[in-house]
């Protein structure tokens, strides 16, 4: 009998494309009967594929309306995933809000997320509105669209009150916690989970004494992306070794990441968590990405090969998902998790290695 091949098209932005499509993961996923085809952005997607899946990190309505006529046409076709379940990543205030509605139930840790609060209006703000919003200095601003854009990136940490006049609204103003300057980066693709550590903002000695000394505010964007040269500059990073930072538990990584998928209907995403260093064992979780920067995870190719073939296969026996699109019919869209994590799935071509393994853990 012939083999059953897949095809998986992908619409990403250049960058995002010349990070994840690597020639590594094209030929592994090959060798697993699943082809990755580029979509031609030049033209209307409806007149490409037929694809089995579309992979997606575009933004726009037009984008969403091409999905939604797609799925129409192809009712078996896999959208990973679905906008509606990715537009809630794109505000950062309903974006935490989710991590709210989990339930975790951890002895030896506590879960949260930062005091926050959204302004529109910079007039409102002055210390004693902060004070009312049980906010205290430092606070960081953040843009409150989360779209991918630079500016969305964009941050402020404001030390004072004479940094508060450097505010430009929709902004989100979320409480500094100190975390000993590493954040834990995790990465959930459908049933896996794998966390890192990466150098954050340093801690801030908050007394006022202190706060009153130093700059009114300062300026910052994607830290945790910021090359090790840079960072080497700076004494207080040579100072540190991320190794010494213990990782929580993996049993609570485990329940927020099913949680998370859970709560957002999302297969691929990775969150932000630090560790509250006035509490101990407490964790916020600070931002939520959809389809971040996965060539980064060691072991990618792999990862993402078995995810494609778990969800392509489960599809095969009839994986059902409606929902409606903006055309007011109803669209048959992969929402994640539902049905999906609920067989135990069989490891297909080059599982991982054992020791890569042990590092991880299945949600
Ligand atoms: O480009 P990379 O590999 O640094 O990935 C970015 C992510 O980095 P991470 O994997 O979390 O270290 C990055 O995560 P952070 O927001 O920096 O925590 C975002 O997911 C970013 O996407 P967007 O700009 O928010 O749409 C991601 O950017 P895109 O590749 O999606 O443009
Ligand atoms: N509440 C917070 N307390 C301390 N540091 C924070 C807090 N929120 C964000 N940071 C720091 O700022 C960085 C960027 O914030 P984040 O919300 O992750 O935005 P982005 O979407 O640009 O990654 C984080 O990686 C972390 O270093
Ligand atoms: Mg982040
Ligand atoms: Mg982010």
């Amino acid at each position: 009998m012939a083999e059953r091949r897949f095809g998986v098209g992908y619409a990403l932005a250049p960058k995002k494309q010349a990070s994840f499509i690597q020639v590594s993961l094209v030929n592994l996923a090959k060798e697993g009967g699943i082809d990755l085809v580029k979509i031609d952005m030049d033209k209307p997607l409806i007149e490409q594929g037929p694809f089995d899946c579309v992979l997606h990190k575009l933004y726009g309505e037009g984008w969403k309306r091409q999905l939604e006529e797609y799925a129409l046409k192809y009712p078996n076709v896999l959208i990973i995933d679905s906008p509606e379940a990715i537009e809630r990543l794109h505000n950062r205030i309903s974006m935490l809000q989710v991590a709210t509605e989990l339930e975790i139930k951890c002895d030896s840790a506590s879960f949260g997320i930062p005091k926050q609060t959204v302004v529109y209006d910079a007039k409102i703000v002055s210390a004693s509105y902060l004070e009312s919003e049980g906010l205290k200095f430092p606070v960081i601003a953040k843009p409150l669209v989360a779209d991918g854009s630079a500016k969305s990136h964009k941050m402020l940490l404001v030390f004072n009150k004479d940094g508060l006049s450097k505010l430009k609204p929709p902004i989100v103003l979320q409480e500094f916690v100190n975390h000993g300057a590493v954040i834990f980066k995790v990465y959930v693709v459908g049933d896996y989970v794998k966390c890192v550590k990466r150098k954050s903002l340093p801690d801030v000695n908050a007394t006022e004494e202190n706060l009153g000394k130093l700059e009114s505010y300062m300026s910052f964007s994607q830290v945790s992306n910021l090359n090790t040269c840079e960072k080497n500059d700076d004494k207080y990073y040579k100072l540190m070794n991320l190794d010494d930072a213990e990782l929580p538990p993996l049993i609570f990584l485990t329940d927020i990441a099913r949680g998370l998928r859970r709560a957002t209907k999302l297969y691929l995403f990775n969150f932000d968590l630090i560790r509250d260093n006035r509490v101990g064992n407490r964790y916020l979780v600070i931002d939520i990405n959809y389809f971040p920067g996965y060539a980064k995870m060691p072991n990618y190719e792999c990862v993402m090969t078995d995810f494609f073939w778990d969800v392509l296969n489960k599809n095969d026996k009839g994986f059902e998902s409606l929902q409606k699109g903006s055309c007011g019919k109803e669209v048959r869209m992969l929402v994640g998790n539902k049905g999906y994590g609920e067989e135990e799935a069989t490891l297909p071509v080059s599982p991982l290695k054992r020791e890569e393994k042990e590092n991880t853990i299945q949600v």
